[in-house]
């Protein structure tokens, strides 16, 4: 089987070129391709497939991927599946023109949160419209250093933006973050942030599924959306561990834009199915 190792801001991914739907992907295999000692190691999986092919009935805020020619199938590192991915979305589109599966520099991949319009700039940038992410009101967390408050917000996946008084660098985001489960029936991603200087943020995150991570370009949304008074707009340079994005929000939504990395590719040897 061949694979494509990417990032964006430090984000990892292995992709997994499945044009006709042919892989029965299982979350232990995602796992063990995603360890960074025993796999090839990554944040998570995009499996590139046709939406035709998908084995998978798209409805609800999926619906509109069905449109698309490519879908992107997210997993985690721990195998668990997710809606939306802001750093992958680009990575996998950067993919698709690379490997001549799409032409011209402008396209719709499908997701499970819908349809998700890329551009990639010729400066190795790709800017996806991220749609309208949803504030659903605050919400407290409970992290290695006890317990923070925060919004949450909807980018397609659940977020949980905290702006810390003291800045992300110490706030300790080792272990899962304890979330209410009446609040977050699907987990959520937690990040903090704090605002340092006019128009920039910085950000850490734990991943729901892949814990804490260099980036996460939803989670760079939901900062931006947070540090946002309501039905205002705005442009946000957003500083993670792993690079910078760059936000911008008006009345259509959000756009995220950022670097999209192809580094390697090959050929898995392992039968990923035998433990
Ligand atoms: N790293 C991603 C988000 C991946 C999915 C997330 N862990 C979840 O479970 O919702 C990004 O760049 O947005």
């Amino acid at each position: 089987m061949r694979f494509a190792k990417g990032h964006g801001t430090e984000n990892d991914f292995v992709i997994l070129p499945d044009p006709d739907g042919a892989l029965d992907l299982r979350p232990a295999a995602v796992a063990r391709l995603c360890d960074r000692r025993a796999g090839i190691g990554a944040d998570g999986v995009l499996r590139v497939v046709r939406t035709a092919a998908l084995g998978e009935a798209l409805t609800g805020p999926a619906a509109s991927a069905a449109e698309c020619e490519w879908f992107m199938d997210y997993r985690n590192a721990d195998g668990s599946v997710a809606e939306m991915c802001g750093n992958g979305v680009r990575v996998f589109a950067r993919y698709l023109a690379d490997r001549g599966l799409v032409s011209g520099g402008e396209l719709a991949v499908g997701t499970r949160a819908g349809a998700r319009r890329v551009v990639l700039e010729d400066d190795g940038d790709a800017t996806v419209d991220m749609g309208r992410p949803e504030v659903l009101g605050e919400a407290e967390v409970v992290l290695a250093g006890g317990p923070v408050q925060g919004v949450r917000v909807d980018v397609g996946n659940p977020h949980l933006a905290c702006r810390v008084a003291g800045g992300p660098a110490g706030v300790d985001l080792s272990g899962r973050p304890q979330l209410d489960p009446a609040q977050f029936p699907e987990g959520a991603n937690v990040e903090v942030f704090a605002q340092v200087a006019p128009g920039i943020l910085e950000m850490r995150v734990n991943e729901r599924g892949s814990g804490e991570t260099r980036s996460c370009g939803t989670g760079i949304v939901a900062v931006a959306v947070a540090a946002t008074p309501p039905g205002e707009e705005a442009a946000w340079r957003v500083r993670v561990p792993g690079g910078e994005c760059v936000v911008l929000l008006d009345a259509e939504g959000a756009r995220l834009r950022g670097p999209a990395v192809l580094v390697a590719e090959g050929e898995i040897l392992a039968d990923l199915d035998t433990p």
